[in-house]
């Protein structure tokens, strides 16, 4: 049997973080939502009883460092399932971006084994096993618009946003996420007003929305990574309606409702950022 599944990306609307927990992670409150850049997932039966990761990115790891791998092993112990499985990675979504890639291949190979494997889980079991891999694993097993809170995996549905061109530049720095929660200032936060934003979505109000993106991480990275500050101001110098980092970063998307101006933004960024994308975002969630 092969099953292909889709694992698309996620960008966040809003990142704030209250304060750091006793187990080291930071209590989060995100908006996020998926749009349509997706890596593509490749699953299929192996005669050997074992994990296989197979991906021609020099980037993602073939072994258990690999969260698709670690969502089959998950898995496979939690239900002693004595079957093997081979799990293609056909990369699209730069990797340690701020883009969950990694997280989304994990959510969607969770999708893929439940029905390979006839687990019978529902959409919410399997965001709770994702939550074990990883802080954002549930949001992406679910897709859609949400609130995330906790270290992440406390997940509310939200209504998806109205329809506009998502802009993704994601410059050729590195950034490690533990690094930048590490290096996070909490006397010097300026809190985004994600009730704002949850109203905004509410309501359908695209002003709403622009209006009401911040992401508190950006403290961070802008400043030991000027060029994800020269990019943002190119954005919303060519005209992008909002412009924010995304995760821990990176990338930096810009949202935009006229096409007419997608294409001078586009060409605008491409002078000086290797990967841009021109994406929509994903109105529906999965639901299994
Ligand atoms: C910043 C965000 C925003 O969506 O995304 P990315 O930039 O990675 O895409 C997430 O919070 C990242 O989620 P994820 O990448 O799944 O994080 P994990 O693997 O669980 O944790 C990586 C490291 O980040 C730190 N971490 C993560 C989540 C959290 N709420 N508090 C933390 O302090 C911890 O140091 C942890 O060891
Ligand atoms: N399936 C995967 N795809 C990409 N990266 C992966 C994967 N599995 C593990 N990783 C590792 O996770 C790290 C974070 O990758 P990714 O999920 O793309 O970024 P981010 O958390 O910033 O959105 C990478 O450095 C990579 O080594």
């Amino acid at each position: 049997m092969k099953l292909l599944i889709k694992a698309p990306a996620k960008i966040n609307l809003t990142l704030d973080v209250l304060h750091k927990r006793e187990d080291g992670y930071h209590e989060v409150e995100m908006v996020m939502t998926t749009v349509d850049l997706s890596d593509r997932i490749e699953l299929s039966d192996i005669r050997e009883n074992e994990i296989q990761v197979v991906s021609q990115n020099r980037f993602v790891p073939d072994d258990q460092r690999n969260l698709a791998y670690q969502a089959a092993h998950l898995v496979k112990n939690r239900y002693g399932i004595q079957r093997g499985v081979s799990i293609g990675i056909d990369k699209m979504i730069p990797v340690a971006a701020g883009l969950a890639g990694g997280s989304s291949d994990a959510a969607a190979t969770l999708r893929g084994l439940n029905r390979m494997w006839d687990l019978g889980l529902s959409i919410d079991e399997l965001a709770e096993l994702g939550a074990e891999i990883g802080s954002d694993v549930s949001f992406c097993v679910y897709g859609g618009t949400a609130l995330a809170k906790g270290r992440g995996e406390k997940i509310t549905h939200l209504p998806a946003p109205p329809n506009c061109w998502v802009i993704l530049a994601k410059p050729s720095v590195g950034v490690s996420t533990a690094d930048v929660y590490r290096n996070l200032d909490l006397t010097r936060i300026q809190h985004p007003n994600t009730k704002g934003m949850i109203e905004a979505l509410e309501q359908s109000s695209y002003e709403g929305i622009c209006k009401y993106t911040g992401n508190v991480l950006e403290s961070v990275t802008l400043k030991t990574n000027p060029e994800v500050l020269q990019i943002k101001e190119q954005m919303e110098r060519f005209g992008a309606d909002a412009v924010l980092m995304s995760g821990s970063g990176p990338t930096v998307f810009g949202l935009v409702q006229y096409e007419s101006r997608l294409q001078r933004i586009y060409n605008g960024l491409r002078g000086f950022c290797d990967q841009v994308f021109v994406v929509r975002m994903l109105g529906d969630r999965f639901t299994c």
